[in-house]
């Protein structure tokens, strides 16, 4: 028999990190998917998810670092070497249960993002829908008036004054609120029950008044505050993304001055100075307080 040529071993190899690279990226999705996966992995030894060393799978896990990692092998007896087709008897049964704990640990939660005009509230929860595909997000109802570049059903459903009216008519509204002395905005009840029924926790990126008006009626709901680095940078972000006139800016930095000393009503203060660093930090609360 000859020897694979060069090429189609480089190939296999590319094919092989391709597979478990997917395979990380669904352990990440949710924690049955751990668990399902190892399953398969001892029913098919020769299958791509039996070569996933153990310490891959838990440090794909929502919430797992390295150091969460280490500890939890080290709990389970199981050494960091070990590819899960290498898992025996006993490890097997104290993995399962690890994993099916720890399904049941992560209830899913409705978290509020919150705080004044231009901290980046829209820009953090855009890389929490970039990167963490496993979070909800609910789509607001607004009677403002659409900007451009923004799409009705996605940034928000647009309606009239008279269909929010109905809408709060009919208690559609898990919470709304007048924001900046302006504009209505709404959080749609039925979407946010439907996602937390599915079992998804479901991100809310809304104004003071809201997060308030959702602590009332859940209390179990998670609150972040997303404060700035300092006042100087909250004028130069709303300055700088330019889309409100000189007055409406005026008006937004007065309630921002409200908003900035309620802070500590929150669960949460999370600094928005790099928007990748703030979005993991949220992520983060959002599984620490659950677990
Ligand atoms: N960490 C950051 N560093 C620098 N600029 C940022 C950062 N986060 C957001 N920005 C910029 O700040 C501006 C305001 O951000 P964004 O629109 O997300 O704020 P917001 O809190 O959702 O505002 P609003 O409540 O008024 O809708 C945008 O131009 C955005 O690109
Ligand atoms: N109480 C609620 N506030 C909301 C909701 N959706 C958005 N917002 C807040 O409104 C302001 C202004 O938003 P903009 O898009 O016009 O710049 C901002 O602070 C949002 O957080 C909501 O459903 N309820």
């Amino acid at each position: 028999m000859t020897a694979p040529s060069q090429s189609t071993a480089s190939e296999a190899a590319v094919r092989v990190r391709r597979a478990r690279a997917e395979l990380k990226r669904q352990i990440a999705a949710g924690e049955r998917k751990a668990r399902e996966l190892c399953e398969s992995a001892w029913l098919d030894p020769d299958g791509d998810a039996a070569s996933l060393l153990v310490a891959e799978v838990l440090g794909s896990m929502r919430g797992m670092g390295s150091l969460r990692t280490a500890q939890t092998l080290d709990e389970l007896g199981i050494s960091s070497r070990r590819r899960l087709r290498g898992v025996g008897i006993n490890q097997r049964r104290r993995l399962r249960s690890w994993l099916s704990n720890k399904e049941g640990a992560m209830k899913p939660r409705l978290v509020v993002l919150a705080g004044p005009t231009a901290v980046g509230k829209g820009t953090v929860a855009q890389y929490v829908r970039d990167h963490f595909p496993e979070v909800r997000h609910s789509v607001s109802t607004t009677t403002r008036t659409i900007r451009p570049g923004e799409v009705d059903g996605v940034h928000y459903e647009f309606v009239t004054e008279a269909q929010f009216d109905q809408m709060i008519e009919a208690g559609e509204f898990l919470e709304w609120a007048q924001v900046h002395n302006a504009y209505r905005y709404g959080t749609p009840k039925s979407a946010v029950e439907r996602e937390l029924a599915a079992g998804h926790s479901v991100l809310l990126e809304i104004d003071l008044q809201g997060a308030r008006n959702v602590r009332e009626q859940m209390p179990n709901a998670l609150t972040i505050f997303l404060a700035p680095p300092s006042w100087h940078e909250l004028v130069n972000r709303l300055v700088g993304r330019g889309t409100e006139s000189a007055s409406e800016q005026e008006r937004r930095l007065a309630t921002a001055r409200i908003e900035l000393a309620s802070q500590d009503e929150f669960d949460h203060v999370v600094v928005n100075t790099d928007v990748a660093e703030a979005a993991r930090e949220v992520v983060a609360l959002m599984l620490d307080d659950i677990e």
